[in-house]
């Protein structure tokens, strides 16, 4: 297997969890080479547009991004990652931009800002760093953004309501899981899968994801999405009635409007597969809810001041601790820290439990790739400074 770079865990931690150490680093040793189906591209380095001039013949280093800005919040615990590769950022940039505007026109010209400030491509590169080829990073982006259509679109920030969501949704979800019905009303099925952007980018993102997927990847896929969607449908329909849920209500719903369907293409994207059943394994299942619901609370802790500055009350951690259980924003935002930290310090026990009792080597590797993917959402995360800006609590 290749290796994709040093283990996102301090040596500290590493040192003392040998079974955690192993899972981030991956299976290696005989018969492991073959789990990753495809090699690794390399992508041509472009020419120098002008030749050197003789007197700068000494090679320069070339010159690399500066790192992305961004601080974590305090007391957060997480691990850093290498900055994504600069050359994947860029490629999978442009290629990403071509398909949301040419082939799918996922947005209006005028969201072309909110598109790049997004980042997916830097998003996708940290969270993917042992996809063998350029398109199997394609596959992950062309899913995150059809992801964000759906939500912006149909859920939030761009014309999204709480009314109606179940008809919208279902019918989007009829583009990842097709309708199979009669002659008659197939025509009229397929011409709805156009009619909007977040259902044009579905549909295209599935058409690429089968490509590389296995039938049952692709059938945890749906799953995932169905899960997903169930999400969005309780916290529209307490946003309908201004229910404020308690604290355990609101993680529930958060376990499902939840990141989950990204780490769990993490063996796609890699390009290789997590069988059904080891996939379905209780221990497995376990894993992959931690990974999602840490992953979400971030999201919850970076977007928070965001959230607030939007229209109406938005739910999200900080927010549903501060009303039920009667303390100031500040200490909320503290609690939310803690439960975030102990989701994260949960989900690396269950992750080193499983590899140490299961060490088949796609387990071992499913398990470092969601690892990684929980690192890079985190790196996303505070590093989206056109996205998200702290509380000011320290
Ligand atoms: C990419 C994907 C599967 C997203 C599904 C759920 C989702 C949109 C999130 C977990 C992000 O939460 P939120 O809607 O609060 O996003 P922002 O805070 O607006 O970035
Ligand atoms: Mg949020």
């Amino acid at each position: 297997m290749p290796d994709s770079g040093p283990s996102p865990l301090p040596p500290s931690a590493s040192e003392a969890n040998p079974a955690l150490a192993r899972v981030l680093r991956g299976p290696s040793g005989l018969g492991t080479a073959s789990l990753s189906l495809v090699r690794r591209d390399e992508l041509p380095v472009p020419p120098d547009p002008e030749p050197p001039e003789a007197e700068s013949l000494t090679p320069e280093p070339p010159e690399q991004p500066p790192p992305a800005e961004g601080r974590p919040i305090p007391g957060l615990y997480f691990h850093p990652v290498p900055e994504p590769d600069p050359v994947r950022v860029e490629e999978v940039g442009h290629r990403i931009k071509r398909w949301a505007v040419d082939e799918v026109e996922a947005y209006p010209p005028e969201w072309e800002d909110q598109f790049d400030g997004f980042s997916t491509s830097r998003y996708m590169v940290a969270c993917h760093p042992d996809a063998p080829t350029v398109e199997h990073v394609m596959v992950a982006a062309r899913l995150m953004v059809a992801e964000n259509a759906v939500d912006d679109c149909y859920c939030e920030d761009h014309g999204g309501s709480p009314v109606g969501l179940g008809g919208r949704l279902l019918l989007a979800h009829t583009a990842l899981d097709p309708l199979h019905t009669t002659k008659e009303y197939t025509p009229d099925w397929v011409e709805s899968l156009q009619s909007d952007a977040p259902r044009r980018a579905y549909r295209s993102a599935m058409e690429y994801f089968v490509q590389l997927a296995t039938p049952s990847q692709a059938d945890r896929f749906r799953h995932d999405m169905a899960r997903l969607h169930l999400g969005y449908l309780a916290e529209a329909a307490w946003a309908e009635t201004s229910y404020v849920p308690q604290v355990w209500e609101y993680l529930a719903m958060r376990q499902f409007n939840n990141f989950r369907p990204c780490p769990t293409i993490t063996d796609t994207v890699g390009g290789y597969e997590l069988p059904a059943d080891l996939h379905a394994q209780p221990a497995m299942q376990r894993v992959i809810a931690l990974a999602g619901n840490a992953t979400t609370i971030v999201n919850d802790l970076y977007s928070y001041t965001k959230e607030l500055a939007s229209p109406g009350k938005h739910l999200n951690l900080p927010v549903v601790i501060a009303e039920r259980e009667d303390v100031s924003e500040k200490e909320a935002y503290l609690k939310a820290i803690e439960v975030h930290n102990e989701l994260m310090h949960e989900f690396e026990a269950a992750a080193a439990e499983l590899a140490a009792s299961f060490p088949d080597p796609r387990v071992l590797r499913f398990l470092k790739g969601v690892a990684v993917w929980v690192d890079g959402n985190h790196y996303w995360h505070m590093t989206n400074t056109y996205r998200y800006s702290l509380p000011d609590f320290w």
